[in-house]
């Protein structure tokens, strides 16, 4: 079998779309960790097995820039005894500005039926990573609010999933705190939808800076709120629910509109679903807003 063939034999036989076989949102580790897999299985006798560790190191740190592997490569001339790759590196990979790239040379020339195996495996990484990169797209579109740039309600349902998973697997608890608008219809019908709009994305900016990077936070709907938390303990619930509310009340933009923010919280518990541990969150906002808004209590 030569190598352009196994290269696409490797396609047919490898499932290169695991988004789509199993419903699973694909991160950019998977992503690599994919196309790494899939290198490894690749018959790739002819790049020598040098060749082939480390681009099996590269690929994946420029994952999703393969397809411009294909201009990027400098051949140099006939007494230039290296060849270079430029690898640029995208997203949010600049340097004061610049597109930041990665440079590697390979100490020999590579031979002309190297480089073709290479292009090949351009081609075929280039088409297979988009069609993975725009399916992970679609998914993150499908579990983000557009108006706030938050996890939408089905990102939540995500999150709290994989977070009870792992709460049942290691035995550590995690606390969700729910959190509801007060006084926001007011804004809506005296200032009209845009300006509700205004404060709804005002809210989730807060709630973000204020949160640890490990914390997770939600548009649930309308002008509700969740956040899910790595905190253990009430006492580190209520710090962070009194964080949050200190942080919306130093907003005079909000406070200028009557806006406030009322809370419940609840902490994992043994045996717990989702709904039973939302439940839960949500009964004690329902205490607060029946006891006067702009508050916390936990159950
Ligand atoms: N501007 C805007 N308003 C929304 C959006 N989604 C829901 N709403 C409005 O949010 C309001 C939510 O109603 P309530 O929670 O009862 O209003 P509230 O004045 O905060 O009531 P309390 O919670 O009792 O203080 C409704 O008027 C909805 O029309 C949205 O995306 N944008």
């Amino acid at each position: 079998m030569d190598f352009s063939t196994s290269v696409y034999d490797s396609t047919q036989h490898n499932n290169f779309y695991p988004a789509e076989s199993t419903g699973k949102s694909l991160t950019f580790s998977e992503l690599s960790g994919f196309v790494t897999q899939l290198l490894s299985t690749l018959e790739l006798q002819e790049l020598g097995g040098v060749y082939f560790q480390q681009l099996n190191m590269l690929l994946p740190v420029v994952g999703f820039s393969l397809s411009d592997f294909d201009s990027r490569w400098v051949y140099g001339n006939a007494k230039i005894s290296s060849t270079l790759i430029d690898l640029p590196l995208q997203g949010a990979n600049t340097i004061n500005g610049e597109q930041a790239h990665v440079y590697y040379y390979i100490s020999s020339p590579l031979s002309l039926s190297q480089r073709e195996s290479l292009f090949q495996l351009h081609d075929l990484f280039g088409k297979q990573v988009k069609h993975a990169l725009s399916l992970t797209r679609v998914q993150q579109m499908a579990t983000k609010d557009i108006l706030t740039g938050l996890g939408n309600r089905a990102g939540f349902e995500q999150s709290m999933t994989r977070q009870l998973g792992w709460a049942q697997r290691h035995d550590e608890p995690f606390a969700l705190l729910v959190i509801d608008l007060d006084n926001f219809k007011f804004v809506n019908d005296n200032f009209g939808h845009g300006e509700g709009d205004k404060v709804l994305i005002h809210v989730a900016s807060h709630l973000s800076n204020v949160l640890r990077d490990e914390d997770e936070v939600f548009r649930y709907g309308g002008d509700e709120f969740c956040c899910l938390l790595d905190c253990q303990t009430q006492q580190q619930l209520t710090c962070a629910a009194q964080r949050i509310q200190a942080s919306i009340n130093s907003s005079k933009y909000l406070s200028q509109l009557g806006v406030s923010t009322s809370l419940g919280g609840a902490i994992y518990r043994d045996g717990d679903t989702i709904s039973t541990l939302f439940d839960r969150a949500d009964n004690a906002l329902y205490h607060v807003k029946n006891s006067g808004k702009n508050s916390y209590h936990a159950a």
